[in-house]
């Protein structure tokens, strides 16, 4: 299984999330996760670890062309003056010639200045630093005004989303857009989600653990799940989360679990900015 944007780009079902996986330790983390099956890294500017994500890259036994490296620009580099070297940085860091995928981190929309940087990803794909742009924590407003002032769409958003929190219109709006959207922390970070009573009885009745009935929910749903894991054996059973097929009934029941205050974090991009 595969997801597909309106612009061509293809990505596995699920990748693999690198935050907090920093210097030699997290290089060979992510070469193992490639060597294991895993095509696609998520890292990013602010997670400092973009070179380990190319050392990765280089170690594992997987060609290159068959990953994609995806980073992301943070707010403080958006005015476009200083997103261009931004982005720049990033390819220098992990040595590699091109990432296949760079996205705004967060849209930090009190700055406003999300249409330059857009404007930049934009041209670094021209200059053939990326290979695909797209977004993260984009809400359906500022997706809009990107494509009403530059007349270029994303290929992926990547949100929060887990069973407490869903994210159902978000995701009907990327879909409706072509958008990939992809899930981040969809394990809401080991939290008490892992314990949640509906999860545990579905993951039973398919003698396997939350994390994978989580993950299959997600891909279930046309969302790409970017799970982070340190275990070589939660990354192996992430991986083949898809294959634990849910019914409709199921997939319902979790996304059922939905909380009016689900974010793991309180991180609204509405109003929360990073830089
Ligand atoms: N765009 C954005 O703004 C954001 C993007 N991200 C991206 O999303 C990725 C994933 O999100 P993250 O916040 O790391 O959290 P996750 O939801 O992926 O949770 C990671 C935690 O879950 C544990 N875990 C992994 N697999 C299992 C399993 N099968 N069963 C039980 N526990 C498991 C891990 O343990 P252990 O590691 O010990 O094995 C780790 O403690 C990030 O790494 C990053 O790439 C994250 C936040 C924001
Ligand atoms: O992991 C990411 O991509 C983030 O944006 C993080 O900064 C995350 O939001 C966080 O850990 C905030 O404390």
């Amino acid at each position: 299984m595969s997801f597909t944007s309106h612009d061509g780009l293809t990505l596995p079902d699920v990748g693999f999330g690198t935050y907090k996986l920093n210097g030699l330790a997290g290089a060979q983390t992510m070469a193992e996760a490639l060597d294991s099956g895993y095509r696609l890294l998520d890292s990013a500017f602010n997670y400092e670890n973009e070179g380990a994500v190319g050392e990765a890259v280089r170690r594992s036994s997987v060609a290159r062309e068959e990953v994609t490296v995806t980073s992301k620009l943070p707010g403080r580099h958006h005015a476009h003056a200083k997103a261009v070297p931004a982005i720049e940085e990033s390819v220098l860091r992990t040595g590699l010639d091109h990432l296949d995928l760079i996205l705004i981190h967060w849209p930090n929309p009190s700055q406003d200045l999300y249409v330059e940087a857009w404007q930049a990803l934009v041209e670094a794909r021209e200059r053939g630093l990326v290979r695909h742009i797209g977004v993260s924590n984009f809400l359906p407003e500022h997706i809009d005004r990107l494509i009403a002032e530059t007349g270029v769409t994303p290929a992926v958003n990547q949100i929060e989303m887990h069973p407490y929190f869903p994210q159902a219109a978000q995701r009907a709006y990327d879909a409706e857009h072509g958008i990939i959207t992809e899930a981040w922390s969809p394990l809401g970070r080991a939290n008490e989600m892992l314990t949640d009573p509906v999860l545990v009885r579905i993951a039973e009745a398919h003698d396997v653990g939350v994390g994978e009935v989580i993950l299959s929910w997600h891909v279930a749903l046309g969302a790409l799940p970017l799970p982070k894991a340190s275990s070589a054996e939660r990354r192996r059973k992430n991986l083949e989360a898809p294959q634990v097929a849910l019914s409709e009934a199921e997939i319902a029941e979790i996304s059922g679990l939905a909380r009016p205050d689900g974010r793991t974090n309180d991180q609204d991009p509405a109003v929360y900015e990073e830089f």
